[in-house]
C-alpha cells in the first residue's frame, strides 16, 4: 500500500484525499489545516487524520475542539508521498519540508513549472516522473489541452493550435473573489499563460490561448481551434477523441447547453460534489474545415486534476504502468459517462451534413 499524505485540505486538497482513499493500492496518511474552520471538521467527519500545518497554532484546535494527530511534520515523515494542494506559491514553501524528510511530493500547477522536475499530465508523460522528486499535476486548463492535443498531435500532427479560455472568476466557496461582473482580458496582451504551461508537456507544440475572465464560478469554456498536418473528416476525429477514457461527449440530444446543466447533470449522475472529472466535449461543435479542427469544451477547475493527481502518485512511486495506473483510477473512482448517454453509443453526424 502506497502511504499518502495531502498537505492542504481545500478544493483541490479534499477531493485528492477522497480519491486516495477509493484507490486500492493507497491509504491516507491524513490531511494538513492551517486553522479548525469547517474543513477540519470535515476532515475529521470523514475520519481523516487531521495535522497542524502550522506548529505553532495547534491551540487554536484545541481551543476549537477539534482533534489532531500531530503537526504537519509527521504527515510528511510517515507519508510515501505527500501531494501538496496548498495555495499558489506555498508549495515552493514547503518544498524545504519535503527535502528535509527525504519524501517525494507532488505540487499543483499554481506552482511555478521549475518547482518539479516533471510537469506532469498522464496522458501525455507519464512515464517521465518515474523516480522523480518533485512532480508538478499542471493545472485545470493545461490539463484539459493536455489530454486533447495529446490524442491530436500523436495521430495527425499538430501544427499549431489556438485557444481562447473563457475562465471562471473564481470557485463557488471563493466569496473573496466577488462580487464582480465584468469581463476582462486576463492577461490583455498575448499568450496567457497556458500557452507556455502546455509547453512544458509539449515542449515543440506551436500553441497561442488568449485568456478571458468572466463572472462565474462553474466551469472554465475553451474554444479551441487545432491546425492538423493532414486533413482527416470530423468522424474520424470524434472516433479518435471517442477512444479517450478522460474525454467526454455532450451528446445533442441531451440539451445540455453550458456549465449550469453540465453541473445539475453531474450531480444527477450521482457524482460527488457534482464533479465532472473529464473534458466536457459538445459534440456537435466538432468541425473540420481542411486541416482546421474546431471545438468548444468545458473543464470543470475543482476536479479535473484529480485523477492526474492520482495517477502522479503511481507515476512517481514507479508502482504502475500507464495504461495500469490510468485504468485503476478510472474504474476506482468512476471516470468516464459514456454509460450514462446511450447516444455515446450513436453514429456521429457533422454538423455540416
Ligand atoms: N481551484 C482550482 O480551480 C484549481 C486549483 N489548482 C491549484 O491547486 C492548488 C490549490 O488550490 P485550491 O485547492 O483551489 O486552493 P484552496 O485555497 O481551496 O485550498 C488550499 C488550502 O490550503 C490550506 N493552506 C493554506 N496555507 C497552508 C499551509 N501553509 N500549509 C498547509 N495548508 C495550507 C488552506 O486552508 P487553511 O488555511 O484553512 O488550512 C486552503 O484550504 C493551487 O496551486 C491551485 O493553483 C489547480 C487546478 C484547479
Ligand atoms: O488552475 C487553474 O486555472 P488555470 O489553468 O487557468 O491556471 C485554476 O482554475 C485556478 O485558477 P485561478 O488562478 O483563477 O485561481
Amino acid at each position: 500500500m502506497l502511504k499518502v499524505g495531502v498537505n492542504g485540505y481545500g478544493t483541490i486538497g479534499k477531493r485528492v484525499a477522497d480519491a486516495v482513499c477509493a484507490q486500492p493500492d493507497m491509504e491516507l496518511v491524513g490531511v494538513a489545516k492551517t486553522r479548525p474552520n469547517f474543513e477540519a471538521e470535515t476532515a475529521v467527519r470523514n475520519g481523516y487524520s487531521l495535522y497542524a500545518a502550522l506548529p505553532e497554532r495547534v491551540d487554536q484546535f484545541d481551543d476549537a475542539g477539534v482533534p489532531l494527530a500531530g503537526v504537519v511534520d509527521d504527515l510528511v515523515a510517515e507519508s510515501d508521498v505527500v501531494v501538496d494542494t496548498t495555495p499558489s506559491g506555498i508549495g515552493a514553501q514547503n518544498r524545504e519540508l519535503y527535502e528535509r524528510h527525504d519524501t517525494p511530493a507532488i505540487f499543483q500547477g499554481g506552482e511555478d513549472a521549475d518547482i518539479a522536475d516533471v510537469s506532469f499530465n498522464a496522458r501525455a508523460n507519464y512515464d517521465e516522473a518515474t523516480g522523480a522528486q518533485f512532480v508538478r499535476t499542471v493545472s485545470c486548463n493545461t490539463t484539459g489541452l493536455s489530454r486533447l492535443l495529446a490524442p491530436l498531435d500523436e495521430t495527425y500532427g499538430v501544427k499549431k493550435a489556438r485557444v481562447t479560455l473563457v475562465r471562471r472568476g473564481g470557485d463557488p466557496g471563493q466569496t473573496g473573489r466577488g462580487p464582480i461582473n465584468d469581463i476582462l482580458p486576463d492577461p490583455v496582451t498575448l499568450p496567457s499563460h497556458h500557452g507556455p504551461d502546455v509547453q512544458t508537456i509539449f515542449p515543440e507544440l506551436n500553441i497561442d490561448t488568449l485568456g478571458l475572465k468572466v463572472p462565474a464560478t462553474l466551469m472554465h469554456t475553451h474554444s479551441v481551434n487545432v491546425t492538423l498536418e493532414s486533413t482527416p473528416a470530423a468522424e474520424e476525429v470524434r472516433d479518435l477523441l471517442a477512444g479517450e477514457s478522460r474525454l467526454f461527449f455532450v451528446p445533442k440530444h441531451a440539451g445540455i447547453d453550458g456549465a449550469g446543466k453540465l453541473k445539475e447533470f453531474a450531480m444527477d449522475a450521482g457524482r460527488p460534489r457534482g464533479d465532472l472529472w473529464e473534458n466536457c466535449i459538445w459534440e456537435e461543435s466538432i468541425a473540420v474545415q481542411d486541416d482546421d479542427l474546431y471545438l468548444f469544451q468545458a473543464i470543470h477547475q475543482e476536479s479535473d486534476v484529480i485523477p492526474e493527481n492520482i495517477d502522479a502518485v503511481r507515476a512517481i512511486t514507479g508502482s504502475a504502468s500507464k495504461e495500469e495506473s490510468i485504468a485503476l483510477t478510472n474504474e476506482s473512482l468512476g471516470v468516464g459517462l459514456d454509460s450514462v448517454f446511450a447516444g455515446q453509443n450513436q453514429p456521429f453526424v457533422a454538423a455540416d451534413d
